[in-house]
């Protein structure tokens, strides 16, 4: 699947975000090693802190399916400027993708900025820094 098709998906699990707080619906795809894409929107809730990220949704659903091997990742939001995933995101994406792996930003105007997870997120924090 090319990067289009990957930013059409994600705008489609965006149109199943649970957004009735922020108004502000976010989607993403994942592509998989083996072909497949997972989708995730972001999910709110009343208790404002427990409110999920469209690109963890879609993180978690792959992994927790047994699909850890990951190619690609589109975002898309309602934004001027494509959409910029949050901190809690780029730190998670950091942890289980591939540090050369592309994530492709998009926009519901069609604007997409393209960059590596390590791009996403330098000098991450890494189970590396655990170790003595
Ligand atoms: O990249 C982003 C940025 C924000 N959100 C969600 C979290 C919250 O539900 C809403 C407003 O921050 O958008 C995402 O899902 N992904
Ligand atoms: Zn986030």
């Amino acid at each position: 699947m090319d990067k289009i098709a990957l930013m059409e998906e994600a705008k489609k699990a965006r149109e199943l975000a649970y957004a009735p707080y922020s108004k502000f619906k976010v989607g993403a795809a994942l592509l998989t090693e083996n072909g497949e894409v997972y989708k995730g929107c972001n999910i709110e809730n009343a208790a404002y802190s427990l409110c999920n990220c469209a690109e963890r949704t879609a993180l978690f659903k792959a992994y927790s399916d047994g699909n850890k091997q990951y190619t690609a990742l589109a975002v898309v939001a309602d934004t001027d400027r494509p959409v910029s995933p949050c901190g809690a995101c780029r730190q998670v994406i950091s942890e289980l993708c591939p540090s050369d792996m592309k994530v492709y930003l998009t926009n519901l105007k069609g604007d997409v900025a393209e960059m590596t997870v390590s791009e996403l997120l330098p000098g991450a924090f890494t189970a590396e820094d655990l170790h003595e």
